[in-house]
């Protein structure tokens, strides 16, 4: 602070306006030539000026501001002139260099030059005038702004300056080669050095420039030299200027780069592809187009040849597929022109954006424009006044706020330039991809449409062939044709000519069918009149007839009813006569291996009558005489014919008992049952209802029901119910009417065949599950099948109820033959008792006992209202032929001859013999005395030839008469 005081004090001791420049050069001119003892002061003056300078390097070390007020050329200020050296900033040669450094003044004046820290000082003092204070302030603040904008620009050319500066150094040693001041060259060396490397070199050569045009201008440069500190302002705010400037231009750098990045990104983003990529879309949809017209032209032709021709439908189907692809060509290019639209608008987006980008450059240029011109203003202002100048920095500095503001805004726009070019950029690619798959599609239409242009191709030349073939064809047919008709046109002349010949022949003839034709028109003419008189006749004829054959039928029917009431009675008569029991027998057959092991039957018939059957016992033939005997060989239907009488009768209000009687093993199941593919009875009975049933509708609606029961061991059990191990019981009626029912059970309605297979098989598969043995069970066990038929006549009001009983009874068998012992015991002992009260019941009944035991066994007991009253009854007495099975047979059948011969006995004598016989007529086996030959009167207990005193011959004969009798009013006695 001293040395500044110091210093100020000196400058303030030689007021001048003139500035230490100006004052060092007109000191250190004198030195040169003048006299000794102005050099003497002036050496003395350059010493202080020495002693300035080091202290003014040792503050130009400080920073770059104390740097940019070192160097005596910065009181130019010419700004078009720094205009010019900025632009002229990179061809600096050595002369300028020279110049800047020599500048055509001595070594000693330019050493002289008052140092820069000195005049900043004097600003320092200044600050302490008040009316320049704000003025020294602003242009600080000014400097320092500037010092911040050029450091970056500086720094650049700082290195290429500093080697041009030591390129050009000898030259400056050269022209400083003054011995009194060896050290300033170097110091000013120095000092350039700190500048490049503080980055101003390249203003103060600007500046040095400037100055030797200053020198063009002697008395603005006087003017000047006056004015050294303002000029310092002036420097500072070009510095200021110079630094805008440098943005602005780096900002222009940016626009051009980005306008360049513009361009390089309209290229890169395939705009360029796009149009090839259209231009290739287009050829190839002009070559489709021109394509398809070519194949339209052809085509209608092509239709026209191959109308008639069998691949006509296929051309056609070619031809769809063929205007289809053209749709979809269509619909294609349409897709083209949008995508070709779209990218036109794209481009007028990137033209817009180019006019945007110039515009943005023309405003550029008018800011630099603007920019010169306020440099040219500031210059001139400053160069008026000082307080213009602070004026016209402000100014500037507003305008560069301005222009920062501009540029900001310029950067935003590019900002949103980028963004859009982004967005486009976006959009080219979508649109790329679009004519990627548009592309595709096309290649596949194209593929498919070459593959229907081979198609056609090969159908034409197929129709081709085929229409030569044909037009072949018809030529010859043609041909033939003309022939033929040539050869038949001769032969039609000839017959022309033959006919006439006829015609003049066949006039007269004429002449008479013309006569002919007029009388048989005449007659036609008559005869609807007679037709229809001959109609009316006949139908008066015919309604006559029909009333009398109408009263006949009406007479006829009148006549088969009381018919049908007569056949109906006489046939009761009849079953009344022949007894309600009637006994059939049944031979079974004899079985491979029984053939094999025994081979023997011990049966025979006779064969004039068919109710005998003949035992060979021991050499003796014994006769047993039934109402009708089945040989083997006899079918169910055989058996089933003769007993349908029965079933039907039930439908009038019967009730029936069929029951099947033998040994075990002796065919009763499959008389009764039958198998599946043979049914017995009970199957073939419940058909015959319905189709009796379907035969009286509508007059007469029937139900039917059907209950299946089992008796074992004296126990009943329901075989349709869900618990088949139950035990029922028969009851009477509380109703008083002496009917008996079974509680709980199960009965079934039936209506057709289907039904009925399910009833069997329902009670089959219960008889199943109650025992381990089926076939063994069924052998003990009875099985009862009861069909309750109830009928009403809607007409008569009339009703029926009957009941048909088919029992399939368990097998008979001696006890001291199979010697069973146990629970066979007690079976065995069950069975026989049944058996026994079933003939007892039997005995009773054709006795006309007035107590019949129906309660001494189960089986008599539910069979009770089929067995008594009007009701029927049928005993099937089943025979094995073997001679092994004789002893059961013989008791089998004198059982059922017994019967037989009770029911045909007086009632006197049936009821006494019934009554002396109650015990004998037991069906058990142990009853028969084996050891003695079978006499059969003997053992008769009632029998018929009793009755009539007549031997077996004799009984064999009136059966057999009674039996050919019945089978000569069969055909009317049978229902
Ligand atoms: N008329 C016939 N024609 C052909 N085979 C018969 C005939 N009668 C019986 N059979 C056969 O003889 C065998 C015994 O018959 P079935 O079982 O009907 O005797 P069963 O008297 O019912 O015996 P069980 O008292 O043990 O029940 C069976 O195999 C059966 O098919």
């Amino acid at each position: 602070v001293k040395l500044h005081e110091g210093e100020t004090a000196e400058y303030d001791e030689k007021p001048s306006k003139k500035s230490p420049y100006t004052q060092c050069r007109k000191v250190g001119n004198p030195v040169r030539g003048r006299t000794q003892g102005r050099r003497r002061s002036c050496t003395t003056t350059k010493l202080e000026e020495l002693e300035h300078r080091k202290r003014a390097q040792r503050y130009a070390l400080l920073g770059p501001a104390v740097m940019f007020g070192t160097r005596k050329t910065w009181d130019l200020g010419h700004t078009p002139c720094l205009q010019e050296l900025w632009n002229k900033d990179l061809s600096l040669d050595a002369s300028s260099v020279d110049f800047l450094i020599s500048d055509g003044e001595e070594e000693s004046s330019f050493l002289t030059l008052p140092n820069p820290v000195l005049q900043r000082r004097r600003l320092t003092s200044d600050l302490s005038d008040p009316a320049l204070s704000d003025q020294q302030l602003l242009i600080q603040a000014l400097q320092e702004k500037v010092c911040e904008f050029q450091a970056r620009l500086r720094s650049e050319d700082a290195t290429d300056r500093r080697l041009l500066l030591r390129l050009h150094t000898p030259q400056v040693n050269q022209t400083d080669t003054s011995q009194e001041h060896p050290l300033t060259n170097q110091e000013i060396l120095e000092q350039d050095s700190q500048l490049s490397q503080a980055g101003f070199t390249t203003s103060v050569k600007r500046l040095s420039a400037g100055s030797q045009r200053l020198q063009d201008y002697p008395d603005i440069a006087a003017e000047r030299k006056g004015h050294a500190q303002p000029r310092h302002k002036e420097v500072y705010q070009l510095a200021l200027i110079t630094g805008l400037q440098t943005q602005i231009e780096e900002l222009e750098k940016k626009l051009v780069d980005r306008t360049q990045e513009v361009e390089r990104l309209r290229s890169e983003l395939g705009a360029t592809d796009l149009e090839k990529q259209l231009e290739l879309l287009e050829s190839e949809n002009q070559r489709l187009r021109q394509e398809l017209k070519s194949s339209s032209i052809h085509e209608p032709a092509h239709t026209c040849s191959t109308s008639t021709c069998p691949h006509s439908q296929e051309a056609a189907a070619l031809r769809e597929a063929l205007s289809l692809c053209e749709e979809r060509c269509k619909e294609y290019e349409r897709h083209m022109a949008e995508l070709e639209r779209q990218l036109g608008e794209r481009t007028g987006a990137v033209d817009e954006l180019h006019v945007r980008l110039e515009e943005a450059g023309q405003s550029r240029d008018k800011l630099q424009e603007q920019l010169i011109h306020t440099e040219e203003i500031l210059r001139r202002h400053s160069a008026a006044a000082p307080s213009q100048a602070m004026y016209a920095s402000k100014a500037a500095e507003a305008e560069s706020s301005q222009w920062k503001q501009a540029l900001m805004e310029a950067q935003a726009r590019n900002q949103a330039l980028q963004e859009q070019l982004g967005v486009q950029r976006q959009l080219l690619r979508e649109l790329e991809q679009k004519l990627h798959d548009s592309q595709r599609t096309s290649s596949e239409l194209r593929q498919q449409i070459l593959a229907y242009e081979g198609e056609m191709e090969r159908t034409r030349s197929q129709l081709e062939a085929e229409v030569q073939s044909l037009e072949a064809e018809k030529n010859r047919v043609i041909e033939e044709a003309f022939v033929r008709a040539e050869s038949e046109m001769k032969a039609v002349h000839q017959n022309l000519a033959g006919v006439r010949m006829n015609l003049l022949t066949l006039q007269p003839a004429l002449r008479t069918l013309t006569c002919d034709y007029n009388c048989l028109k005449r007659q036609v003419l008559d005869f609807p009149y007679m037709l229809q008189n001959a109609i009316a006749e006949a139908k008066q004829e015919i309604c006559h007839m029909i009333a009398e054959v109408s009263n006949t039928n009406q007479e006829l029917l009148r006549k088969y009813k009381r018919e049908m009431n007569l056949r109906k009675k006489c046939h009761n008569e009849l079953v009344r006569l022949k007894g309600n029991i009637r006994v059939l027998c049944r031979v079974r057959p004899i079985c491979q291996e029984e053939a094999e092991a025994e081979g023997k039957s011990v049966v025979s018939f006779d064969s004039d009558d068919d109710a005998v059957l003949y035992l060979s016992n021991k050499g003796k033939l014994m006769a047993f005489d039934m109402d009708k005997v089945f040989p083997p060989q006899a079918t169910q239907a055989e058996v089933f014919q003769e007993v349908q009488s029965l079933v039907t009768s039930c439908m009038d209000g019967y009730n029936v008992c069929i029951f099947a009687y033998g040994q075990t093993g002796s065919g009763k199941t499959y008389t009764m049952e039958g198998i599946p593919e043979n049914p017995g009875i009970n199957q073939r009975a419940l058909r015959l209802l319905f189709s009796e049933v379907s035969e009286k509708m509508p007059d007469w609606h029937y139900t039917i029901t059907v209950s299946m029961v089992e008796i074992y061991n004296e126990t009943l059990r329901n075989l349709l119910g869900d618990n088949p191990s139950e035990k029922l019981d028969i009851k009477m009626c509380p109703d008083g009417s002496g009917q008996l029912y079974v509680p709980g059970l199960t009965e079934f309605t039936v209506e057709s065949v289907e039904d009925i297979n399910k009833v069997f098989e329902l009670g089959h598969m219960n008889r199943a599950t109650a025992c381990t043995n089926l076939n063994e069970h069924s052998s003990r066990s009875h099985a009862l099948l009861i069909v309750n038929v109830a009928g009403f006549n809607s007409s008569t009001g009339h009703r029926t109820s009957g009941k048909l009983n088919l029992v399939d009874l368990a097998g008979s068998e001696r006890i001291s033959k199979s010697g069973a012992e146990g629970s066979r015991l007690r079976e065995a002992q069950c069975i026989n008792k049944s058996l026994s009260a079933l003939g007892d019941v039997i005995n009773a009944l054709r006795s006309r006992h007035s107590h019949v035991p129906f309660r001494n066994s189960r089986l008599t007991y539910l069979l009770q209202d089929s067995l008594s009253g009007e009701s029927k009854t049928l005993m099937l007495v089943q025979v094995s032929p073997l001679d092994s099975n004789i002893i059961e047979s013989v008791c089998s059948l004198k059982f059922a001859q017994r019967v037989r011969t009770v029911e045909l006995g007086t009632a006197s004598s049936s009821r006494r013999h019934a009554e002396n016989s109650s015990t004998s007529s037991s069906p058990t086996h142990d009853s028969v005395e084996l050891d003695s030959p079978p006499i059969t009167p003997v053992l008769l207990p009632i029998s018929r030839a009793s009755s009539v005193g007549s031997s077996l011959s004799s009984i064999s004969r009136i059966s057999s008469t009674r039996r050919r009798s019945q089978s000569q009013q069969a055909p009317g006695v049978r229902v």
